[in-house]
């Protein structure tokens, strides 16, 4: 079992699949993608009162109730209610299975109101319903149980069937599968393979790779371990009966199957990932109280996120804030159009359910409109880390260059045309001999020329790379601002409405979004330049190679050589010359990511201390006593913090060690005496520390203000103690 299971990865492959009605990609070349979309309607027994007719393979009626005439909503395809398993199996899943095997990334979700028939497309029919104590103590119930062997299995099972028939009937079956499937609940991550403790989501510098931290990853070359471990992590899945929905998955459900395979080039990774979303819910009709509540606005909340991200995309809008929730960080990948994805929009024929019905519906609307550029095919081993890549590449090309025309100037050819009449001809004149030597320099020269030109495209082209990678950062820095706001004003991410441009929040996501679209427009304006320096860097070097074609016919071997030799020199010294400065542009680009980084972490820590501060505030003012445990990490985090400068006298003396605050030169400048071991709290301290206060509050505001009131006038010892130290601390800094 591998751990700290990768819930993404890039990765691409080299064929495609032609059963997509439009377009998944083929090797080569990017190409353009759209996310397919297809409905599926719900059996239902109630024959009258429907508000979905279903007009043709991908096409509906959607009756209102009455109030206008029925409108007609088109997709890719409509699976009406008699439509089988295995047909929106072939229809939808088996064509990505196909593409994954080829190496390619492939997502399908099933997205729809609760009890509209998400989980039987993915899983199958619910067998019966167990309680897991664990579960219980969370106060929801766990349990799914399907049959696997069953004409009625879904698509998790379909496609996990298949992937090892193709390998087991593969020429050489040199492919390795594994599997993790974890959920979100509550917005924490559980693992469904080996069930515990929520989980973390890691981002990479660059925010584009997600990772869990400790989630299983299950290698095996067994179809029924899979199908077994499956199971075994649905009936981990947390489900409750709802007014709703007597089986409602209460979380999202989300299963990565991975395929690697041995190719001469090199291991192909594709990955499917195959997304049962809980079901969007109105508390009235679902009545849900106390947590099945609390549930329920989770699941709503990540799901507006996805609404978000999907209105921004299919808006075509570049940014797309992906941050508002776990499940759009983890489908991150599938939405963006690095991954062909197809979405299952489920809805309840019946006119009870008219409402979300059409929410349904329109979401799937808008997600058809979304269409994106797949990635090249890439393999494993390749180092994918732009822009040290890309500058690698430049560099090898040169030398490549280098190499090329060694070779040709090495290689004894024969020599055709006027140099060898040339030779054939008897002594020449002096007139003769000066023409070819003015030929000979004006040939050089616009050799040289030539490669200098190309020399300064290239350098152009760097330069706008880095430009563009630069914008890239400063968009994301702005994102982090537009985040920040939003999360203080309780708002998912939006333009700013008319009405609340007064308030300092409104203000700042005012410029930030100002600020966003001016780095789109500069983004467009550099891309343009590429494009064009690209054009010209090609017409450059064709013309090079066309001057360099010439040489036989024009000069004598030993000034070919010449020639040659000169290009060689030039092109190595040209090639040192951009290995430094694409090292210079990498290491730029690296501190400017880390510095991002830093932001990013430091505005998380002191959000956590602004928490940390609240919690404090309400133990003191309630007087509750502190538990061991409490009382205990305490302990650790002053340790921690104070590691490197407890000295041995202070430890001996049983005391904690003073605390660290911003403005103290340095952890050990506060003298362990400053520190009152009073109260077992050591005071957070909310300043900003010096390296950040030009950081990201100058453009992000103050911090989240702790919602509690401030200490009173009757605050307990404990808590003067608390004030007491601090005010003792900044005394003694400032003197
Ligand atoms: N195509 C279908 N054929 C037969 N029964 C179906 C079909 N789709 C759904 N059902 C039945 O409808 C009920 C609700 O379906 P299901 O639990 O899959 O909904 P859901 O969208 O996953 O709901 P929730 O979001 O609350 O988990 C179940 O009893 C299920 O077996």
């Amino acid at each position: 079992m591998a751990q700290n299971g990768c819930w993404s990865s890039s990765s691409g492959g080299s064929s495609s699949s032609a059963t997509q009605s439009r377009g998944l990609a083929t090797a080569g070349g990017p190409q353009e993608e759209r996310l397919v979309v297809v409905v599926r309607v719900r059996p239902s027994a109630e024959t009258n009162d429907h508000c979905i007719d279903v007009i043709s393979e991908k096409s509906l009626l959607f009756d209102d109730g009455g109030k206008s005439r029925p409108r007609q909503y088109s997709y890719d395809y409509v699976f009406k209610e008699t439509d089988t398993q295995e047909k929106v199996y072939k229809k939808t899943t088996a064509p990505l299975v196909r593409d994954v095997l080829n190496g390619y990334n492939a997502a399908v979700f099933a997205y729809g109101a609760t009890g509209s028939g998400k989980t039987h497309t993915m899983l199958g029919p619910c067998r019966k319903k167990t309680t897991s104590t664990a579960n219980s103590e969370r106060g929801a119930t766990a349990a799914y149980d399907v049959d696997a062997n069953n004409n009625e299995s879904g698509l998790m099972v379909r496609a996990i069937e298949e992937i090892f028939h193709n390998i087991e009937n593969s020429p050489n079956n040199s492919s390795k599968v594994s599997i993790s499937y974890l959920e979100i609940y509550n917005e924490l991550i559980r693992d469904l393979l080996n069930p515990g403790g929520p989980l973390e989501l890691r981002e990479d510098h660059r925010g584009q790779r997600i990772t869990v931290a400790g989630l299983s990853e299950i290698t095996t070359t067994s179809r029924q371990e899979v199908v077994s471990l499956l199971l075994k992590g649905n009936k981990a899945r947390t489900m409750e009966p709802t007014a709703a929905n007597q089986t409602s998955s209460r979380s999202h459900a989300l299963l990565s199957i991975t395929v690697q395979t041995k190719t001469p080039l090199g291991t192909k990774q594709g990955r499917l990932f195959l997304t049962d979303l809980a079901g969007s819910e109105r508390a009235k009709k679902t009545k849900n109280r106390g947590k099945r509540l609390q549930e329920g606005a989770h699941i709503n909340r990540s799901l507006l996120a996805l609404g978000n991200c999907i209105n921004a995309l299919s808006g075509g809008a570049r940014y797309v804030n992906y941050r508002d929730s776990k499940l759009t960080r983890l489908l991150k990948e599938a939405l963006s159009g690095k991954c062909k994805t197809v979405m299952i929009a489920h809805v309840a024929p019946e006119g009870k359910h008219r409402d979300e019905t059409k929410n349904t519906l329109v979401y799937a609307d808008r997600a058809n409109s979304i269409s994106t550029r797949l990635q090249n095919s890439v393999y494993l081993d390749e180092v994918k880390d732009f822009p040290t890549k890309h500058y690698q590449n430049l560099v090898s090309e040169l030398r490549e260059e280098v190499t090329r025309l060694r070779s040709k100037m090495l290689t004894e050819r024969p020599r055709s045309g006027a140099a060898a009449a040339a030779a054939a001809q008897p002594a020449r004149t002096t007139e003769e001999d000066d023409k070819r030597k003015t030929e000979l320099r004006y040939l050089r020269e616009q050799i040289v020329l030539t490669f200098k030109q190309q020399m300064k495209l290239r350098r152009k082209l760097l330069e706008a790379e880095s430009h563009l990678l630069g914008l890239e950062l400063d968009a994301e820095r702005q994102h982090m601002i537009i985040s920040h706001w939003q999360g203080r004003m309780g708002k998912l991410y939006d333009t700013p409405a008319d009405d609340d441009i007064e308030s300092e929040g409104a203000i700042a996501l005012k410029n930030a979004w100002g600020e966003l679209s001016a780095i789109e427009k500069e983004t467009r304006r550099y891309k343009e330049i590429r494009e064009r320096t690209e054009q010209e860097l090609e017409m450059c070097r064709q013309k090079g190679v066309q001057l360099e074609d010439e040489l036989p016919e024009r000069i004598t071997s030993d000034e070919e050589r010449e020639l040659l030799a000169l290009l060689c020199r030039v092109h190595e010294l040209e090639a040192d010359k951009v290995s430094l400065q694409a090292e210079r542009l990498a290491r730029q680009a690296e501190l400017r990511r880390r510095d991002l980084q830093l932001l990013r972490a430091e505005r998380q820590r002191r959000l956590c201390e602004d928490i940390i501060s609240s919690q404090r505030r309400l133990i003191e003012e309630g007087n509750v006593e502190l538990p061991d445990e409490l009382r205990e990490l305490y302990g650790l985090y002053q340790q921690e913090i104070h590691a490197g400068v407890v000295t041995p006298a202070t430890s001996s003396e049983r005391k904690l060690p003073p605390i660290y605050t911003a403005g103290s030169e340095s952890p050990g400048s506060s003298s362990s005496s400053e520190w009152s071991p009073g109260s077992p709290l050591p005071p957070i301290d909310s300043q900003i520390p010096s390296a950040f206060q030009d950081g990201p509050d100058r453009h992000m505001g103050p911090l989240v203000n702790p919602r509690l009131p401030k200490l009173s006038a009757t605050a307990t010892p404990a808590t003067r103690r608390g004030t007491s130290i601090r005010l003792v601390k900044h005394t003694a800094n400032n003197t």
